[in-house]
């Protein structure tokens, strides 16, 4: 079996209109491939294309050119969405049904028996922490809890790849924390988790690689700590030092006994990352950036 869930090659959508005259190409010429039990976060200013890969690794938008394998099948095949769960950025669940009739409804779309839907529905719901809510109608649900509902909704088919649209949009720091830690936890039974977003702290939470996207361009991918990592320093943490060892300690760090507490190179953020690749992308459109490469600080613009 092939370790790579999604295959994208040289994928490129021209959104086109009435009268079929190109209007947006959104994508162009993507590749990229996303790994078997990895969390891979997709990244982009608005309208760079991360929505319109999500619904072409669905099959629910036709390329205009490239092709994607997901799950060892062509994305227009419709019968490999079994396998996947997608939790869309806005929510379009029935807003009179309540919790439990909601998962119920979901399962039986997945031809499950009612004893099935029961066992699911049961788990899911306490999974999102909805228990004492299950019984109350989806419109009067907050943002928190629509996000839930989602995502239970998403994962009620026990599916091997997740897609999540903007999972931590509008939750409250501690509906945050719950939904990374749902997310951490998907990956702990191998299930592969790919994730767009804006909220750059919660990418750099849970993701292990990431691409950015810049008008409809791959322009940075690879692993986070590859990418955060900046090897031209290193970070020395030691005990405290008096001044006089500080000027010495360059040379002579070892003579001096110093309990050396951690040696590592110093990270930044990936808010730093985005907004420099951003940048640096605006100002020269045409550059792409190798694997694991990034624009540095000191990158001119
Ligand atoms: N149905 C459509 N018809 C025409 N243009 C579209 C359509 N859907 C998206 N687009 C355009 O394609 C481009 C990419 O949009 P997409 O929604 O994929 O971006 P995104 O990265 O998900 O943005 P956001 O961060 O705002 O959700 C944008 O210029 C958008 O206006």
């Amino acid at each position: 079996m092939s370790d790579s869930v999604i295959e994208i090659r040289n994928l490129s959508k021209v959104y086109r209109d009435f009268w079929g005259r190109a209007k947006v190409r959104a994508l162009n010429s993507l590749s990229l491939d996303v790994k078997r039990g990895e969390v891979f976060g997709l990244l982009g200013p608005n309208g760079s294309g991360k929505t319109t890969t999500l619904k072409l690794l669905l099959g629910l938008l036709f390329p205009t050119e490239g092709q994607v394998r997901i799950l060892g099948e062509p994305a227009h095949d419709v019968e490999k969405n079994e396998r996947i769960g997608y939790l869309p950025e806005e929510s379009y669940l029935y807003r009179f049904l309540n919790a439990d009739e909601t998962l119920d409804f979901y399962g039986k779309l997945f031809k499950m028996t009612k004893a099935e839907r029961r066992e699911r529905r049961d788990a899911l719901i306490k999974r999102v922490g909805l228990e004492h809510a299950r019984r109350r109608q989806l419109k009067e649900y907050s943002k928190g809890m629509t996000r839930r509902i989602g995502l239970a909704q998403a994962l009620i088919n026990d599916p091997e790849l997740v897609l999540l649209d903007e999972p931590t949009s509008g939750l409250d720091p501690l509906g945050t924390a719950d939904m990374k830690e749902m997310i951490r936890e998907l990956k702990n039974e191998g299930k592969t988790v790919v994730m767009c977003s804006h909220l750059l702290a919660d990418v750099q939470d849970v993701c292990d690689r990431i691409a950015i996207l810049f008008r409809g361009e791959l322009k940075v991918i690879g692993s986070v700590q590859e990418l955060l990592e900046a090897k031209e320093e290193t970070q020395l943490v030691t005990s405290s030092l008096d001044d006089a060892t500080i000027r010495e300690v360059e040379s002579v760090l070892e003579k001096h006994g110093a309990n050396l507490k951690s040696f590592s190179h110093p990270t930044s953020t990936l808010e730093e990352l985005f907004l420099r690749t951003v940048k640096e992308s605006e100002a020269r459109p045409g550059r792409r950036f190798e694997p694991g490469e990034r624009p540095s600080a000191t990158t001119e613009s």
